[in-house]
């Protein structure tokens, strides 16, 4: 496999060394083939919400598999998944299966370009929308962390036709679309930022979004593969009460297994093929195993639980935060709902200029010092971590106290 892993984030290629190799995993905790045990703050890059193998999603996968693992044709699970993600997301009135992000995101991309008969979409530096050609221009990521601007590969045309913009400004996404607003068939936008580290968007800087796509009949899609039912229960749409146009969804929709969703408007998803002419299909799509542990898991969420889980992961990042300031070291962290990050960054941090003064060196020795101590986080100052509903409080306890050990060491 190039660089040994099947996704370039899992590899160690930015801070040094090998990737653990995973034997198996439970609640918070993931185990390596050497036998040593981590609390894991990846958490399979975002899905496991409720922690790994968690007992109902296991459950019900075991019933499901006995009934046949892939049909071909419609379920009732397919129905009941897409009622409970329209009753937590409801703007999205109609929507599709798919099996991951990048599959969301690139068919949302063809719809927009199909409805709108336009072919110029807009994207923002340092998000990172999945591997679709359009979509991996100035990307966050992996993109990021092994400074890859525009993918060899992508034609310049389809390169051409993605214009970006930084992150949180305003005056450079007005200025972009009072020259081209009448060409622009969309914008993408990770409402709450995960691939470059965690970056909220302003309030403004997405109602002005909301504002000018509007506008200028163009299509405004939150891409809330990772921000939905982590940033919030009801995704980012429901934090800042701003309706897109078509959403996105992946990662915690499909409980662990692989699923994508794209929706909104039923007027502009009925341009979906066999009900309109926008070419879409999927073998597996709405895979009645990843249905199921879709179902399972959205059926355990609820708001007392994200109460609960956000106010663990305030302790965690200010109790990191006043270990840092102790030892002199500067620091940022940012959170929203489960997602959290830290830089090593005098800050603020609103950008992706911003986040690229993090120190990357203090970073990897940070990140191994603390991953021999059993702390898994992501290993890139441009990745977000996660927190699922088996942390404990101790497990908070024990991992401020392994940073304040590593700042004692390192700082
Ligand atoms: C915001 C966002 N969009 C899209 C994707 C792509 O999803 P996938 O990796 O499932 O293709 C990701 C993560 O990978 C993501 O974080
Ligand atoms: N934040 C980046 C991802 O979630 C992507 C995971 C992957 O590409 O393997």
């Amino acid at each position: 496999m190039p660089g040994g892993v099947n996704s370039p984030v899992r590899a160690f290629k930015n801070v040094g060394g090998n990737p653990l190799f995973i034997d198996h995993a439970k609640g918070q905790h993931i185990y390596d083939i050497d036998g040593n045990e981590y609390i894991d703050y990846v958490l399979s890059w975002g899905p496991l919400v409720l922690g790994h193998a968690e007992d109902h999603v296991v459950a019900a996968l075991q019933t499901a598999v006995e009934r046949g693992t892939s049909y071909g044709a419609p379920t009732q699970l397919e129905t009941q998944l897409a009622e409970m993600v329209q009753n937590l997301v409801p703007s999205m009135e109609m929507m599709r299966m798919v099996s991951s992000g990048t599959e969301a995101t690139m068919s949302a991309i063809r719809l927009a370009r199909g409805f709108t008969h336009r072919d110029k979409i807009v994207k923002f530096i340092g998000n990172y929308h999945g591997h679709s050609d359009s979509l991996l221009v100035d990307a966050g990521s992996g993109m990021a962390t092994f400074g890859i601007n525009t993918s060899p590969g992508v034609p310049d045309p389809f390169a051409l036709d993605t214009l970006t913009v930084e992150y949180n400004d305003t005056a450079a996404i007005r200025d972009l679309f009072e020259k081209q607003g009448d060409e622009i068939a969309c914008v993408i936008v990770e409402p709450v930022a995960g691939n470059m580290g965690v970056i909220p968007g302003t309030q403004s800087f997405l109602e002005t979004l909301r504002e000018i796509t509007k506008a200028s009949g163009s299509l405004l899609i939150f891409d809330e593969v990772m921000s939905g039912f982590r940033a919030g229960l009801h995704g980012v749409q429901g934090l800042t009460g701003i309706t897109p146009d078509l959403t996105t969804l992946g990662k915690v929709v499909g409980g662990g297994l692989p699923v994508g969703v794209f929706g909104g408007r039923k007027d502009i998803m009925s341009d979906i093929t066999p009900a309109g002419n926008v070419y879409h299909a999927g073998t597996l799509s709405g895979n009645p195993l990843a249905m199921t542990a879709g179902i399972s898991t959205l059926s355990q969420l609820n708001a007392d639980l994200y109460i609960q889980m956000g106010k663990k992961v305030d302790r965690l990042t200010a109790g990191i935060q006043e270990s840092a300031d102790r030892h002199g070291v500067p620091l940022v962290t940012h959170h929203v709902g489960t997602m959290w990050s830290y830089f090593f960054n005098e800050g603020p941090i609103n950008n992706f200029v911003d986040v690229k003064k993090s120190d990357e060196q203090f970073f990897a020795k940070f990140f191994k010092e603390i991953l021999a101590n059993g702390i898994y986080t992501a290993p890139s100052q441009f990745e977000t971590n996660f927190l699922s509903a088996k942390h404990t409080d101790e497990d908070i306890d024990r991992t401020v106290a392994i940073f304040d050990d590593a700042f004692t060491k390192l700082a």
